[in-house]
């Protein structure tokens, strides 16, 4: 099998394409903020930054945000944490041609979630969520492994959503650790 093609993902419009099992199907398929659902399946929610800044965007998603290949773009990465347990890896993607005008918080955002910008604004318009099984060469998996070490699992499953407001595009792809299956409801949150 031809190396490029691990370094790529192949995203499905409809999460059947994936094969994921029916607890990690249910995380893919969440609604609205996934930040709002880690909080109420946690005592202590976490966004821990990894880094935020300038990059080249990854070969697979240069066409969803409109390049013919790859090129420079605003990176951000983060892992979410529950509890202290990391159970998503966040990588984001704004086209360098948005302006601050179109995304007046990303770049302050710190260790706040992007998705509190994204969910609370009338001129945020969300696409459609996609989905990916990815394999050992994806460069995310590669990311992650150095951002949390282990990860023995040869399959992780993913997501990633379209966002444009105003003349900005940015792409939100969502690495889903399997322990993200092991939360449960925090009744303490009512
Ligand atoms: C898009 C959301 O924001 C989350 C927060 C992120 C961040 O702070 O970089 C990245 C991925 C998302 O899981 C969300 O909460 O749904």
């Amino acid at each position: 099998m031809r190396i490029a093609s691990l370094r790529r993902a192949l995203w499905h419009r409809h999460v059947n394409g994936v094969g994921a099992p029916a607890a990690m199907r249910g995380w893919l398929t969440t609604e609205g903020s996934l930040t709002a659902r880690l909080v109420a399946h946690s005592k202590a929610f976490r966004v821990q930054r990894l880094h935020q800044g300038p990059s080249t965007c990854l070969a697979d998603e240069a066409g969803a945000i409109g390049m013919a290949r790859p090129r420079r773009v605003l990176e951000r990465e983060v892992v979410l944490r529950c509890d202290g347990v990391p159970v998503v890896f966040g990588h984001t993607v704004v086209t360098i041609s948005s302006t601050a005008s179109d995304w007046p918080l990303f770049s302050a955002l710190g260790e706040r979630s992007l998705g509190s910008t994204l969910f609370y604004d009338p001129l945020v318009k969300r696409g459609e969520l996609e989905f990916a099984r990815l394999r050992p060469g994806h460069p995310l998996l590669a990311r992650a492994r150095a951002a949390l070490g282990g990860m023995e699992d040869t399959v992780y499953y993913a997501r990633r959503c379209l966002y444009r407001r105003r003349n900005g595009t940015l792409l939100v792809t969502e690495v889903f650790m399997p322990e993200v299956t092991e939360l449960a409801p925090n009744t303490h949150n009512k």
